[in-house]
């Protein structure tokens, strides 16, 4: 992955961590509330500067888990939604608070869950189990310690209480573990299915090669060079020009008769060696049918165009196909030039005619037709 790629998803990520830290917010709030209502309706056993020290407490437990996101501090941590420390963080307040509440204390228990909840889909089984033994023993010992101190004004219902929290985080307990494993398999499964993507990606790419080139010279075909031609001219800009031409291997049949097919196929296979070396990265050579090729050259002008032809001619003059005597081998150019505005099938046609004209004058040389280039 790209490393702007990465941050782009790191940002994302502390994004939502961010969003999820303000849900945790938002219960602490309305947890607080139920405080200050169990204050208001006299069952907080404690003075209003407890309830305000508790509050002030809390929040600032907060401000530090804040600080932490915010400065992307968070992101040492080998889990940066820091979900386990804030589970801990809000149960140990919420038994500190319950060790408040006496006849309140039963509906408070509910904030267990809630607070639990936040772990099912984040936190590893194994950690989740921690934290609900943590919340039970926190509760347990709570209770006890009321017990032993002979605080408690109705054991059996601590008992009663006790026992609830247990059978809820136990319940709570085997949900994380389904949630998180029904999380695996779906990330499996998104797994797979991008590895089926890539798959199709890649053959997808073999067909559209296949389909875009010459088995026997490995250049583009025909259909392709249309497409790319076709794409070249709709890109031009006015005042450019790019050449075109036609190339016939000379007396190929002759070559076929003589010394068999295969060894016209060798020279087909030298010719587009040759067209591969002497050419520049963003020329168009493309097998045009049987032993004629055709010649895209972007931005030129006519003398280097034709210079480029020749070059061509005379380096195929010299070629020699490897594992085959076929004799001296040449090629006939026919040339022209291509504007904005100008039609493919004329400018192809111009490029025959120029052909025919090499043929006619003897072959193993290039000829222009220019005219009727101005469109
Ligand atoms: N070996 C081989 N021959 C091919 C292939 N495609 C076409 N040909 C042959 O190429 C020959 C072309 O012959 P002609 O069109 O008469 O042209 P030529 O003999 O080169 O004569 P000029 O072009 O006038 O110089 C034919 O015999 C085709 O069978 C191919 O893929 N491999």
């Amino acid at each position: 992955m790209s490393t702007r790629s990465q941050s782009a998803t790191q940002r994302t990520l502390q994004g939502l961590l961010l969003k999820r830290f303000g849900m945790a917010v938002a219960t602490y709030g309305l947890t607080a509330l139920l405080c200050w209502v169990g204050f208001f309706v006299g069952l907080f056993q404690a003075t209003a500067q407890t309830a305000v020290l508790m509050t002030l407490g809390a929040a600032a437990s907060q401000l530090v888990f804040l600080a932490l996101f915010l400065s992307r501090g968070n992101l040492r941590f080998a889990d940066p939604s820091l979900t386990e420390a804030q589970v801990l963080t809000a149960l140990t307040w919420l038994t500190l608070l319950l060790g408040l509440f006496d006849e309140g204390r039963g509906s408070m228990l509910v904030i267990y869950v809630l607070i639990m909840l936040f772990g099912v889909f984040q936190l590893p089984p194994r950690v989740f189990v921690r934290c609900a033994l943590f919340a039970f023993f926190g509760f347990a010992s709570l209770n006890l310690y009321e017990g032993y101190q002979l605080q408690l004004s109705t054991p059996s219902v601590a008992i009663m209480q006790v026992c609830v929290l247990a059978v809820v985080l136990t319940w709570l307990c085997l949900f994380a573990t389904y949630a998180q494993a029904m999380r695996q398999r779906m990330r499996q499964r998104r797994f797979a299915l991008q590895a089926h993507q890539d798959t199709l990606r890649g053959m997808m790419r073999q067909l559209e090669d296949l389909a875009a080139t010459d088995e026997l010279t490995g250049l583009c075909n025909r259909r392709h060079f249309l497409r790319l031609a076709s794409h070249e001219l709709e890109g031009m800009s006015r005042g450019c020009q790019h050449g075109l031409a036609l190339l016939d291997l000379d007396h190929f049949k002759r070559i076929n008769d003589v010394h068999g097919h295969a060894a016209g196929d060798r020279v087909l296979q030298t010719f587009a060696a040759v067209a591969r070396a002497c050419l520049r990265d963003g020329d168009v050579i493309a097998r045009y049918g049987g032993e004629e090729f055709v010649l895209l050259l972007p931005n030129t002008e006519a003398d280097q165009f034709s210079a480029c032809c020749e070059r061509l001619r005379e380096a195929f003059n010299h070629a020699e196909p490897l594992g085959v005597r076929v004799g001296p081998l040449s090629l006939s150019i026919g040339m022209t030039l291509v504007h904005k505005d100008d039609d493919l099938d004329d400018a192809l046609q111009r490029a025959d005619q120029a052909l025919y004209q090499a043929k006619r004058d003897g072959r193993n040389r290039c000829a222009a037709t220019w005219e009727d280039a101005d469109a």
